[in-house]
């Protein structure tokens, strides 16, 4: 694999600095250089199995695992390779008694929120007062996951960064501790268990910490930036057992603060993890220097001094970054599918083109658009297959399968059936307890011939195998989920889907395990690579692809800076990485749309900072070609003449 001086020298590293952070710009092979270290680990004799590559998703995982096998064939198959996530479960599923865990029974953010929901019901009686303005059990969720993921003091958090009252926080506190000990009762563990237990049991017991760490000689890290403070513990446990780590991230495209992600971290490499050495790469592959001089100014604005300025090893094409301004959002979207139709006119493949957008939401308009003009696309991002309704009801026969004391699981299955509700589940539930036999204790409570005695002895039956378990799971739920939702010949699609993705596992377990972790997007799935389409994604989504083309619309201003982050710098700062991202994903053409008539104006009045943080107020005009489309005539000739209007 060919690579450049700076990529070389991070890869062929191996002075007497024991870690190495590889500070990469957008485009400039973070992938490359990871793989190439693996793989010269490998072919310089490291064992294969001592050595841990940590991703950001399990799918980027595979990806690497491909690309290494490209590199050095069968002898990097031993290369472990997931997220932090994945590494703690399969190390925890392999010493629970080390971590002191009684189940390894993951759930998913739906199954939290419904514990939290149990939990809330049963205590907020005793909250003096209006009950109104209380936090949702979605709300806590985020406060407690984010306190944990960040190390704070849940109390102090409370106090300090949130707006609530003694009294609340008191009650919040019984109710976190009651939805741990609820937990703890039934065997669960959300993810941040996953990685909270990990750590706790790693600093508790050195022992054990020397055991897991030591079975690694070095680690390596892709999108270090998106790394949380847990994490960082994580790997601050390799460190201190002296295990190399070599990672690679660019804190300029770190967009994950929401979930505790700490990019700061990533500039303080040195202090945190010692004895390292740093390498920059800033020769970009992926863009021509035009769309690289348009995402450097977006950086070089901001008050944190990022170092990226990215050089583009393609050069310049002469074509500048374009900036389409429309009246409304409708004349935005008619003239990118116009755009799309001229490309394929010119024979450029629609898979060539992506459509970046900030919020799925804001995709409506266009997907409208496409749909009516028949022009085919698939969406990223968008709705997580693993979350609709009906293959979360599959989804719980399944667990049962696997754990047949999965509460939450049985409270899910029982209520599909006709005239079976919420208390008569909680009862159900109780008398299953301790039972010998759960399919005969279900007889017994719901009678013989049961639908729900039929569907769950037949699905255990076809037992472990998950490709005959879904099958059988599918054919017995199918006649009731088809009762019972609107549109089931799309729906059953989605269940053959899963049928299909499970044919791929061996085992059942690590068919849930790896959909509760990651869920997939359907269209992901769904979407077969001789399939000629247009991508629509969330940047979020997009981080890590590119595209020859790429318009990134609804540049409005309550996008970038999203409204939701207004008057909060370091979440303004966080917007502007989001469109860094966006930008930085062009290979050849950049087209930036945007328009006046926002539905969502909330920018408008919402805060009078506004004006001031919209990222592309004052592009520099040398940077970009501005076209105004349909203003003229009106004798309005620039956006911000425009704001007046409104
Ligand atoms: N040394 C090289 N020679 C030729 N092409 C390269 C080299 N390094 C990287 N590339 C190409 O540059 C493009 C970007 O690489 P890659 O996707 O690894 O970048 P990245 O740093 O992960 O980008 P981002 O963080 O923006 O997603 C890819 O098409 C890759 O093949």
């Amino acid at each position: 694999m060919e690579l450049n001086q700076q990529q070389r020298d991070a890869v062929a590293y191996a002075g007497p600095k024991r870690n190495i952070l590889v500070n990469a710009g957008a485009g400039t092979g973070k992938t490359r250089t990871i793989i190439a270290r693996a793989a010269q680990q490998v072919m310089q004799g490291t064992q294969a199995d001592r050595i841990l590559i940590v991703t950001f998703t399990n799918r980027a995982a595979q990806e690497l695992r491909h690309r290494l096998a490209h590199e050095v064939g069968t002898s990097g198959e031993a290369v472990q390779m997931g997220t932090f996530h994945a590494f703690c479960l399969k190390v925890m599923s392999q010493l629970p008694k080390s971590f002191d865990i009684s189940g390894l029974n993951i759930i998913d953010a739906d199954d939290q929120d419904n514990l939290m929901s149990i939990v809330r019901k049963s205590l907020i009686k005793h909250l003096e007062g209006p009950k109104r303005g209380f936090p949702s059990s979605d709300h806590l969720l985020s406060l407690y996951s984010y306190s944990r993921n960040t190390l704070q003091h849940t109390e102090d958090y409370l106090h300090e960064q949130t707006d609530l009252d003694d009294q609340q926080i008191e009650l919040i506190l019984q109710m976190f501790s009651l939805y741990q000990k609820r937990k703890e009762e039934r065997g669960y563990l959300d993810y941040d268990d996953l990685l909270i237990k990990f750590d706790e049991a790693l600093t508790k017991k050195p022992p054990l910490r020397h055991a897991v760490c030591s079975l690694f000689d070095e680690v390596l890290v892709d999108e270090m930036q998106d790394t949380n403070p847990i994490q960082f513990n994580i790997l601050k446990h390799f460190c201190a057992e002296k295990v190399r780590l070599f990672c690679v991230g660019d804190p300029a495209q770190s967009i994950y603060r929401f979930r505790g992600a700490e990019f700061s971290h990533m500039m303080e490499f040195e202090r945190i993890f010692g004895d390292s050495i740093a390498f920059a790469l800033s020769l970009n592959y992926r863009s021509y220097q035009e769309i690289l001089d348009v995402s450097n100014w977006l950086l070089s604005c901001s008050s944190y001094s990022y170092r990226n300025n990215l050089v583009a090893n393609r050069g310049r094409n002469g074509n500048l970054v374009r900036l389409e301004d429309f009246e409304n959002q409708s004349d935005e979207c008619s003239w990118i599918a116009d755009q799309v139709v001229g490309y394929q006119e010119q024979k450029i493949p629609l898979s060539d083109i992506m459509v970046l957008y900030r919020s799925s939401y804001e995709a409506k308009t266009l997907e409208a658009e496409l749909i009516r003009r028949k022009i085919p696309y698939r969406f990223i991002g968008g709705l997580v297959l693993t979350k609709s309704a009906h293959v979360r009801d599959v989804f719980a026969l399944l667990r049962l399968v696997r754990n047949s004391t999965d509460d939450l699981a049985w409270m899910r299955y029982l209520q599909l059936f006709p005239r079976i509700g919420e208390i008569t589940a909680e009862r159900i539930v109780g008398n299953l307890q301790d039972a010998n036999s759960v399919v005969q204790a279900l007889q017994g409570a719901v009678g013989e011939g049961h639908p729900s005695v039929e569907a769950l002895s037949a699905a255990m039956k076809a037992g472990p195998n998950p490709q005959k378990c879904i099958k059988a799971v599918i054919q017995q739920l199918s006649p009731l989920l088809a009762e019972r939702y609107d549109h089931w010949k799309q729906r059953k699609q989605d269940l053959e889907l899963l049928e299909k993705v499970a044919r791929t596992y061996t085992s059942l377990g690590q068919f849930i395990d790896d959909f509760t972790l990651e869920p997939m997007h359907g269209t992901q799935l769904s979407n077969k690579s001789n399939d000629d389409a247009l991508t629509l994604i969330t940047v979020h989504s997009a981080k890590g692809t590119e595209a020859p083309i790429c318009f990134v619309a609804s540049a409005v201003p309550a996008q970038y800076p999203h409204s939701r982050s207004l008057g909060n710098l370091e979440a303004e700062e966080e917007e502007r990485r989001v469109l860094y991202v966006a930008l930085t994903r062009a290979k050849n053409e950049l087209i930036i749309t945007r328009y006046a008539k926002a539905r969502n104006a909330m920018w408008v009045d919402s805060s009078p900072a506004v004006g001031q943080a919209y990222f592309l107020e004052s592009v520099p005009p040398d940077l970009v070609q501005t076209n105004l489309h349909g203003y003229t005539n009106r004798g309005i000739s620039s956006l911000s003449s425009l704001r007046d209007v409104y």
